[in-house]
């Protein structure tokens, strides 16, 4: 679950009652990162932390040890069809080069046109897990 939501700190309980098994929120929208990541653990879920593009990958560094994965915002959170942000690729390859076996998902604007600059292999592929709300094929 992607939680782009206010004080995340709410719905973990009841995500976790309603089944889900990853718990993703925004690094912005808490005051206290280490707190909630100990709470979605004991609520037996995985840890996914996102950040807004204006954001920098160096204020999450110090949680990526104690996520299952890292969420790089492409767009601005709120709607779909925003342009692919490139700009905000630097920070996906840092992830990946410091933190070899953390997943990575990159959300917003991604499509047949921009799908190849998140997929740019750095060892492993550069980003795991690509996020598309409308997508036509064919
Ligand atoms: O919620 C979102 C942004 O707030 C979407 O996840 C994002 O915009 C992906 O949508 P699209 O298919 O338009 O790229």
């Amino acid at each position: 679950m992607h939680m782009m939501v206010a004080r995340p700190e709410q719905w973990v309980k009841p995500m976790a009652v309603a089944g889900a098994n990853q718990y993703t929120f925004h690094l912005e929208a808490t005051e206290n990162p280490g707190a909630l990541i100990k709470d979605i653990r004991e609520n037996g879920m995985k840890v996914g932390l996102a950040i807004k593009p204006g954001t920098t990958v160096e204020y999450l560094a110090p949680w990526a040890n104690q996520i299952d994965m890292a969420l790089v915002m492409t767009v601005e959170p709120g709607f779909g069809g925003q342009k692919f942000m490139e700009d905000m690729m630097p920070k996906v390859h840092w992830l990946r080069t410091q933190f070899p076996s953390l997943d990575i998902e990159v959300d917003g604007g991604v499509g047949p046109d921009t799908v190849h600059k998140c997929a740019e292999p750095v060892g492993r592929s550069l980003s795991d897990i690509l996020v598309r709300n409308f997508c036509k094929i064919g």
